[in-house]
């Protein structure tokens, strides 16, 4: 029988792949990787240098671009493969991470008159610089007694669309004006391929609230922030919000060049890249909790029925698999908070002692940590080193490391950093089992559970559930490939649905994380000491991280 391959490509914080992906049995045949030349621009524009403002995070598009001119390329070289065997292509995006565009799709930031303006730029998902809109938002939804607030835990999060917009029309009224659409990026990229411009249900869904029975935000709601913004769903949010799997169009003869791809070849909408890696890990069914871990972690669950709990940041009607409610929560970092640490602060003695022995500072911090037993360093830290996105949702939150001593060592801190990141999925589970979701098996996936093995014991330990592992090294691209085998169709050697591409393309590791009972344990009194720490900063018993913040901000 002739090989078929689809092409998914994952567009993440700091890189974007493409993995190269044979549609019989899920085989990853090649992979690429392209950084982001521009990466996170957090400090100040590329051009100018004009500073930006605490808690900005932008992007380049032209990073992107440049991800399907060389890593598509580059699998299809490296495979030796015919692109006339290359059936569908899909995207996987991080959310929301939107633009401004002009009436060509230009985005604003790539235009003279407007790239010195940071507003004109790509807002990437974790620009949490929208926290006072969100918080207005809330307090406005709340009182208007909005139906949409209930599906988000309650609480619109800063990372998202509207008060991403909001923010716009505030600090940059021009840019607001000029901007013919907003845009998430993983539209936007889609739009580049296909010329048709279709926004996903996912994205929609999850980070622009909209739902598929009522819509967007009413006019009523979106006049009560700012009268400027009545009309923003149908003006600037418009077009056709189209399902999961579904074809976008095809690819453009000028993309087919430029990507080495045949013309015409079947390109899906775009998804979210935690939402792509469910199917990936071959979960589409209820019950299964798959923890997205990167340099965030995502926690996406599926079920048959509709529940509003505080702190799940979204449940969408076929929001991740058609036919059932998916379910998104999440911590804003993760890796990242490993990588602040292995960055910034980390000794030089590591740093060479890892050279010497040949391995990562993160290997070396592994290897060191391993030697302790849970509760023997003395410390406890709070995972909120970019805010708490589950179950509080406050951008304003920030990390703490308590119980140091003159006899701390690097490897414990390490330690207890996973630790709290392990203790905030146990509440997140939590969240979830106590508003009547039942978790009943958890999936790893992400770059994490690849790399560090001590990692997944601790969250085993810390949740006292076993955890299975996908396969694939790049879930998120091999959930986007089955989205674009989806797309092209069974006739095309594509699949019909991604309940079937699931079963033939997903796979699981062997091995699986089981929780040690007698750790187990010292972690359930450890977790006792989080949630006081958790109930005492984060749900008002002391405002010192509110005022520390708000003492920063005024400079
Ligand atoms: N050995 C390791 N142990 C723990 N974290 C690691 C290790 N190696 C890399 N990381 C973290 O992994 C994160 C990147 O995860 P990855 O899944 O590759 O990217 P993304 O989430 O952006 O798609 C970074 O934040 C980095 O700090
Ligand atoms: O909010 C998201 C998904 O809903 C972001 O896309 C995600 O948290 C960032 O992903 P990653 O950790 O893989 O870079």
């Amino acid at each position: 029988m002739k090989r078929r391959y689809s092409i998914g490509i994952d567009f993440g914080t700091e890189s974007g792949r493409a993995l190269l992906v044979d549609l019989t049995n899920g085989e990853e045949v090649a992979t690429h990787v392209t950084v982001y030349s521009h990466g996170v621009i957090g400090e100040k524009l590329p051009g100018s240098g004009q500073k930006l403002g605490t808690d900005w995070a932008l992007q380049h598009p032209g990073d992107y671009m440049e991800v399907l001119r060389r890593s598509v390329s580059e699998v299809l070289r490296t495979a030796s493969v015919n692109m006339e065997d290359v059936v569908g292509i899909g995207v996987d995006f991080t959310a929301c991470t939107m633009m401004p565009l002009d009436s060509t799709g230009t985005p604003l930031c790539l235009k003279a008159e407007w790239r010195e303006d940071p507003h004109s730029w790509v807002k990437l998902w974790k620009h949490h610089a929208a926290q006072t809109e969100a918080n207005r938002m809330n307090e406005i939804a709340k009182a208007r007694g909005e139906t949409f607030l209930p599906r988000y835990g309650g609480k619109v999060s800063s990372e998202w669309m509207i008060p991403k917009i909001w923010q716009i029309l505030n600090e940059a009224p021009h840019i607001y004006e000029a901007a013919d659409m907003f845009m998430e990026a993983a539209d936007w990229i889609v739009m580049q391929m296909t010329g048709e411009q279709i926004r996903n249900s996912c994205a929609a869904g999850y980070k622009a609230l909209w739902n598929k029975r009522e819509g967007y935000p009413s006019r009523g709601f979106l006049q009560s922030l700012d009268p400027a913004m009545a009309d923003l769903a149908e003006t600037k949010l418009r077009g056709t919000i189209a399902p999961l799997g579904s074809k976008a169009g095809g690819l453009s003869w000028e993309m087919a060049g430029v990507m080495g791809l045949c013309p015409g070849t079947a390109v899906a909408v775009g998804n979210i890249d935690a939402h792509a890696m469910v199917p990936a890990c071959g979960v589409v069914t209820p019950g299964k909790l798959v923890m997205a871990m990167g340099t965030s972690t995502c926690h996406l669950m599926l079920s048959d029925k509709e529940v509003h709990a505080e702190g799940i940041s979204g449940v969408v009607e076929d929001g991740i698999v058609a036919g059932l409610y998916g379910y998104e929560a999440g911590q804003a970092a993760v890796g990242d908070i490993f990588a602040w640490y292995v960055d910034h602060a980390v000794p030089a003695y590591i740093k060479q002692a890892a050279t010497e022995a040949g391995i990562t500072v993160y290997e070396w911090l592994e290897r060191e940590a391993s030697a302790y037993l849970p509760g023997q360093s003395g410390l406890i830290a709070l995972d909120w080193w970019n805010g708490n996105r589950s179950v509080l949702a406050d951008a304003d939150l920030s990390g703490l490391l308590l119980g140091c001593t003159l006899q701390t060592k690097p490897e414990e801190i390490y330690r207890a950093l996973i630790e709290a990141t392990a203790f905030g999925t146990r509440k997140i589970i939590e969240a979830f089992t106590d508003s009547g979701i039942d978790v009943d098996e958890l999936y790893a996936c992400g770059g994490l559970p690849q790399r560090n093995r001590l990692l997944m014991q601790i969250y085993a330990d810390v949740t006292g559930r076993e955890i299975k592992i996908a396969d694939s090294v790049q879930t998120a691209a091999l959930g986007a490939a089955m989205f674009g085998a989806v797309a092209a169709g069974s006739e095309e050697g594509g699949y019909d649905s991604i309940v079937d591409a699931a079963a033939k393309m997903a796979q699981l590791r062997k091995e699986t994380f089981k929780p040690n009972p007698a750790h187990a344990a010292i972690y359930d009194e450890l977790y006792k000491q989080y949630s006081e720490l958790q109930d005492i900063f984060g749900r008002g018993g002391s405002q010192v991280m509110k005022k520390l913040k708000e003492i920063k901000v005024k400079g």
